[in-house]
């Protein structure tokens, strides 16, 4: 076991990589996807099953847990991993993002934000040198810089004032962070899909130096092909030995686009999310199970699924606990998705060994031409 944060490229094909970034508490294969566990659960999953699903690390969150039950009683019941036992990676977003889209009233200064907490209205604030403090009494392994994530459109103007604040907050939680052998801080590159502004942000984050880059600001409604647009610069602006997260990111395509132009990791909402919605990923496209079509379907979800909701239950009987609201219900949907998820970076992890990508692509696109099934 290392006592030290670091990473290793393997082999790329193309401009998709596949590695493993090492850390005390254990590898992460990438590329890599991170499931979202945002008040210490990914929701109706027991962190064994959620490591069933093939899942190196998880993701938590300063904003909500800092709210509740606070960073200082997690920290003093033994750090987030015992908490909620998972003794594997764990990275943590800064918070930022959340009270951005999340809290109530909230005032953004130079200093940082003053928000109001969507749980019981109290004042609340968050600065660089205090999300540090928590992400640091969370005990987190991969530490994410506070910063400033605008929503798009915005006006050039406000693109670069906000980008050039986030980089002052980056060096601040840099500064703030110390020296935490083991622990890696990653900086976020922001800038909108300004390519000049992007550039800046990269050169700066570099010039303060961490131990990986996220391109931040993106999956904010600006759309897929403007996405992939911005990503066919972006990543390439950031150190090409050094992990690169994009943060947020998203549907099965979106997260192969993002694979195939650079990006090593990725986390996302959407597996879980719509998994309690019933909104099912399979190699064939969406299906949605609350669909009367499925009530006397006998077949498995995915016959190319090992999971345990595709290896033991029929499409009728997932209509069924769904349509009924029965626990199971999300439970086994978002044990398939991630599952869904997780198998696809398997595949892209292992057509990137073999330099066969592109077909992987391919085939992946083919297979799921046929919409809702
Ligand atoms: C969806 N698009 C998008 N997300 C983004 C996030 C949050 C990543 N997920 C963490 C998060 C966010 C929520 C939901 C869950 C749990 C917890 C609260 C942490 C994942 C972002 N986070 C930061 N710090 N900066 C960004 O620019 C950014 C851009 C994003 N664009
Ligand atoms: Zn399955």
């Amino acid at each position: 076991m290392t006592k030290t944060f670091s990473f290793v490229l393997n082999k790329t094909d193309g401009a998709a990589r596949t590695g493993v970034m090492k850390t005390p508490r254990g590898d992460i294969r990438t590329p890599a996807f991170m499931p979202v566990g945002t008040a210490a659960t990914v929701k109706a999953m027991m962190p064994e099953s959620v490591r069933a699903t093939g899942a190196d690390i998880l993701l938590g969150n300063t904003y909500h847990l800092m709210l509740r039950p606070t960073a200082e009683r997690i920290a003093a019941l033994g750090g987030l991993h015992k908490f909620m036992n998972w003794e594997r990676p764990i990275l943590t977003d800064s918070g930022g993002f959340q009270v951005m889209s999340l809290s109530g009233m909230r005032k953004l200064t130079e200093e940082g934000v003053v928000f109001q907490s969507h749980y019981d209205g109290s004042k609340r604030n968050l600065t660089p040198e205090r999300s540090m403090e928590i992400q640091k009494l969370l005990g987190s392994d991969i530490v994410m810089c506070f910063d400033e994530c605008p929503a798009l459109p915005a006006d050039r103007k406000r693109l670069e004032d906000s980008m050039d604040m986030s980089m002052r907050w980056a060096k601040r939680s840099r500064d703030a962070f110390g020296d935490r052998p083991g622990h890696a801080l990653f900086g976020i590159q922001q800038g909108g899909l300004e390519e000049d502004l992007r550039k800046r942000s990269a050169d700066a984050l570099q010039d303060i130096g961490f131990d990986g880059y996220a391109v931040g600001g993106l999956a904010v409604g600006e759309g897929q092909e403007a996405m992939f647009d911005c990503l066919d610069f972006a990543p390439d602006q950031l150190p090409v030995d050094k992990p690169r997260y994009l943060m947020g990111v998203g549907k099965p395509d979106d997260i192969v686009g993002a694979v195939k132009r650079g990006i090593d990791m990725m986390d996302c909402v959407l597996p879980s999310r719509s998994g309690r919605t019933g909104q099912v990923f399979t190699r064939n496209g969406v299906v949605n199970i609350k669909n009367a079509r499925h009530a006397d379907d006998p077949r498995p979800l995915d016959e190319n699924c090992a999971c345990p909701a595709c290896s033991n239950y029929s499409r009728a009987y997932l209509h069924h606990v769904f349509r009924s609201q029965e626990m199971i219900s999300g439970m086994l949907l978002t044990w398939h998705n991630l599952t869904y998820f997780q198998d696809i970076m398997q595949g892209m992890r292992d057509a990137i060994s073999a330099g066969t990508f592109a077909a992987w692509e391919a085939d992946f696109h083919e297979g799921r031409a046929q919409g809702d099934i």
